[in-house]
């Protein structure tokens, strides 16, 4: 049986800038509660306290949100993400007490031992503890397995290979899965979150369910940073289709995709060229926005940004170094001239 995550309203986040308020929250949950997907995941975009200057200021509180959500769902339970450095163990003890029962401990894919405090204290304060290894192409998979490790050592009960550059296709995604399988206890779960930056979301996920993961988020429509995430429609309907259940019931699924979200929408879901290179390059889908900004205002290509961004190996946290690398693009395009002082 695979669980299914929803992730628009805090994935998709990204895509509308943070900007989700309560009742359209409540419209979303109360839709993906109806058709019966298991956990619905609400925040920021960047988790319970992204709300900054350097990650995007959220047009309503993660509290507020939580709460619209869980004010609506009978069946779902709701997810809170947490970054530690971004979210603190306050925020996530506000989630659980208006709703939240899931928390997802977010690290980049070589620094799992950061998450120890938060995985530990969601474990034994009665939530389901869940890790999430960010940026997970950029390490081989025995490696990710030893961070893997340490999860769930923590007290993770799943564990998720998060592809957040979409940069992995069904066979890098499978051989990882594989490796966390073979790696971790038999009772913790393995879970995948899909980017479609190579157009590879539904079936990087269906081919992670293939090799073994039993978690898989996805967002309706797609909404989410980058090319988007696994469509979870599409993806409920693929999953059937090849055999694995879900307990979804797809019919209101698209409904709620279609009558709901599609309306939220503040851009088409596209792979254009920005969006593949996030995925060619090997970069963070939620540097998208970020890397257009930079990008206009330096004069010049979102492209050639993104494609430095994966050249300097630079991940979340380091939103600071898209700036640097727009304004070092441009100087690189038109040079000072020798000898001079910048003076007039
Ligand atoms: C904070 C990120 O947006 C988490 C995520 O969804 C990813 O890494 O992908
Ligand atoms: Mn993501």
């Amino acid at each position: 049986m695979i669980r299914l995550v929803d992730s628009s309203l805090r994935d998709g986040m990204h895509s509308v800038r943070h900007s989700f308020s309560p009742e359209q929250v409540a419209l979303v949950a109360a839709g993906l509660d109806r058709a019966g997907v298991d956990a619905i995941e609400v925040s920021h975009g960047d988790g319970v306290g992204g709300s900054s200057i350097q990650y995007g200021k959220a047009a309503f509180s993660d509290e507020a949100l939580i709460e619209a959500a869980a004010s609506v769902v009978q069946r779902a339970q709701i997810a809170a993400l947490l970054l530690p450095g971004i979210g603190t163990l306050t925020r996530l003890q506000a989630a659980q007490r208006l709703g939240a029962s899931v928390a997802r401990v977010a690290t980049h894919c070589t620094e799992a031992d950061i998450a120890e405090q938060h995985i530990g204290w969601a474990a034994e304060h009665g939530m389901r503890a869940i890790g999430f290894l960010m940026m997970s192409h950029m390490i081989e998979p025995a490696e990710l397995a030893v961070q893997a490790r340490l999860m769930e050592s923590y007290g993770a009960s799943v564990v998720y290979i998060v592809d957040s550059a979409g940069a992995m296709v069904p066979r890098t995604a499978a051989e990882r899965v594989r490796a966390l399988r073979d790696g971790l206890d038999g009772a913790t779960e393995v879970g995948f979150h899909a980017h479609n930056n190579l157009g590879c979301g539904v079936g990087n996920a269906l081919a992670a369910a293939d090799a073994g993961a039993t978690w898989l988020d996805g967002s309706l429509r797609g909404l989410g940073a980058g090319a988007g995430n696994a469509q979870l429609e599409v993806l409920a309907a693929a999953l059937e289709r090849s055999g694995h259940a879900t307990g979804v019931e797809l019919f209101p699924l698209m409904d709620v995709a279609e009558d709901v979200v599609a309306s939220l929408m503040e851009r088409p879901q596209i792979i254009d060229r920005t969006a593949l290179s996030l995925g060619y390059a090997g970069v963070y889908s939620s540097f998208l926005l970020h890397a257009e900004r930079a990008a206009a205002k330096f004069g010049v290509e979102p492209r050639a940004v993104l494609m430095e961004l994966g050249r300097r190996r630079i991940v979340g946290g380091q939103e600071d170094m898209i700036i640097d690398a727009a304004a070092q693009l441009a100087a690189d395009s038109h040079p000072a001239p020798t000898g001079s002082s910048g003076s007039a």
